[in-house]
């Protein structure tokens, strides 16, 4: 048995930020990792998502300025781009564990498993603790269909070789939008399937019919209202068949119907740790029904989106909560999310949908940027900006963007919100013209 003062149940950006918070603080750290160190972000997420978008941003920009000066599109080369992904993808397991090393955290690699006395065993070691923080994220979720086994994940489509001609992704949300933006600019015909008319609900519902609206122009072939309910092999291919009667041979089919919390390993049950569909309950000092047991990052049912700087967060929360006395409840600042592609779509703050319920409160300047010098200069063929004002401050407190510069849009608008900026604040600063930055003052 070996004994430590606080055990770090996964190896991701939120069990990482409270291990080395933790042992920064002098506290006898470990951390178990089943699988990849450093967790889904930098080897199965964000980080290799980003690179290989990488070249679909530098090919929209292209095609963007096809008759403006430039006079052809630049063409992805897969295995190329797939090399360049895993140049960096490879080291991330053995650097992250070397960081852990050299700073003399306890390691552990294996599937935890909690005991009936609360202890913890992961092959065949056996750990004891006096606190222990469950970081173990979520997976890919699998659609119980006719063909179920024939479903792949982003995992493999952030790992493929060659590119099939053409795929099939199942669900659209942030990661199906994504693939298949990647997917349709490395040449693949991509069939994006979602069950309801209203993909990434938590977004802003004009911008994402402009959204869909590009990614059909752009050759994706978005088929909504309707559920793929067989996969099953053809030759080397698969028949894919939808609930409304369409059927299409395919190369591979993505399951990109959602991720789910994962804690089938870690048998809760044995030490009182309640959880529902969408993963562990926790109060707002990110303590699961054991008190000794705090969870973060993924695996919490929590409203906040589930991203990186999220966890990130809660892990630097937990490490405050753990070494000091009658911590306040976890308060969140705004939280940008983003869709990346070509085109971008970006959140932040109070959405629309909650100004329309509050008018009394909230204005909301909806914005066509598409003539904005920015936006003129790089010929992007749609950008969008809807910007909520609140009525009494005149401050912005929330925005939704659409354009190939959404990204940094958004977070340019994070400053302004989280520093409560008003317009007379920003009109204050000299920023670099003629930039996005320049465009704060023209929003509210
Ligand atoms: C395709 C894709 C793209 C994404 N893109 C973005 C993006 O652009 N921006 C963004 O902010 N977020 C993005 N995300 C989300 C982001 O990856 C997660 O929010 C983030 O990784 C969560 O961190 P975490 O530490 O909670 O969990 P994870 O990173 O999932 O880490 C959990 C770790 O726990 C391990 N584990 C699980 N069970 C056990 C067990 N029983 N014992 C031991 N170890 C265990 C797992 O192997 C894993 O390594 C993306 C996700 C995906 C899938
Ligand atoms: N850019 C980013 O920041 C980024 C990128 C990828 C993932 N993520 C994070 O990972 C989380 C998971 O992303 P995700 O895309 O896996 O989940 P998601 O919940 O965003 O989207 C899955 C979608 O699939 C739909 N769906 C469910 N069953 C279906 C079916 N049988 N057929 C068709 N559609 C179906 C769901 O209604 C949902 O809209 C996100 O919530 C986000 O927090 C972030």
């Amino acid at each position: 048995m070996q004994e430590f003062d606080i055990v770090v149940i996964g190896g991701g950006p939120g069990g990482l930020a409270a291990a080395y918070g933790l042992h920064a603080r002098g506290l006898n750290v470990a951390v178990v990792e089943k699988d990849l160190w450093g967790g889904t972000c930098p080897n199965r997420g964000c980080d290799p998502k980003k690179i290989l978008m990488a070249a679909v941003e530098t090919q929209g920009h292209a095609e963007a300025l096809q008759s403006h000066g430039l006079t052809s599109v630049p063409q992805i080369d897969w295995p190329a781009l797939m090399a360049t992904k895993r140049a960096y993808t490879e080291q991330i397991p053995s650097g992250t564990h070397d960081g852990l090393a050299a700073a003399k955290i306890a390691t552990f690699h294996g599937t935890a498993t909690f005991n009936d006395d609360g202890t913890l065993t992961v092959g065949q070691d056996q750990l004891n603790s006096a606190n222990w923080i469950i970081a173990t994220g979520q997976a890919p979720r699998i659609p119980a269909i006719d063909g179920a086994e024939w479903l792949n994940t982003s995992n493999e489509f952030l790992d493929l070789d060659h590119l099939p001609a053409d795929i099939t992704l199942m669900g659209a949300g942030y990661v199906g939008v994504e693939l298949a933006a990647i997917a349709n600019a490395a040449g693949s015909q991509v069939h994006l399937v979602h069950h309801s008319d209203r993909p990434l609900r938590a977004f802003d519902g004009d911008l994402v019919k402009d959204l869909l609206r590009r990614l059909k122009a752009e050759g994706v072939d978005v088929q909504l209202n309707t559920e793929i309910t067989t996969v099953a092999p053809a030759d080397d291919q698969f028949k894919v068949t939808t609930a409304d009667g369409n059927s299409w041979t395919t190369g591979m089919v993505f399951a990109t119907a959602g991720r789910q919390p994962a804690v089938a390993d870690l048998h809760l049950d044995r030490v009182n740790v309640a959880t529902t569909a969408h993963g562990i309950t926790v109060n707002g000092n990110l303590q699961t029904t054991n008190p000794h047991i705090f969870a973060l990052g993924d695996v919490v049912d929590r409203p906040q989106p589930k991203l990186t700087p999220v966890a990130g967060f809660e892990g630097r929360y937990l490490t405050e909560t753990l070494t000091t006395c009658d911590s306040p409840a976890i308060e969140y600042p705004v939280i940008p999310s983003v869709v990346y592609g070509k085109t971008q779509l970006a959140q932040l703050g109070v959405t629309t949908t909650e100004a329309a319920q509050h008018p009394e409160q909230y204005q909301v300047n909806d914005l066509d940027l598409t003539g904005w010098y920015s936006y003129r200069r790089i010929q992007d063929p749609h950008a969008r900006i809807k910007v909520v004002v609140d009525q009494a401050t005149k401050r912005i407190v929330g925005a939704a963007v659409l354009s190939s510069e959404a990204e940094q849009v958004i977070n340019y608008l994070d400053f302004v919100i989280t520093h409560r900026m008003s317009s007379a604040d920003i009109s204050q600063m000299i920023t670099a013209y003629p930039t996005l930055a320049s465009d704060l003052t023209y929003f509210n």
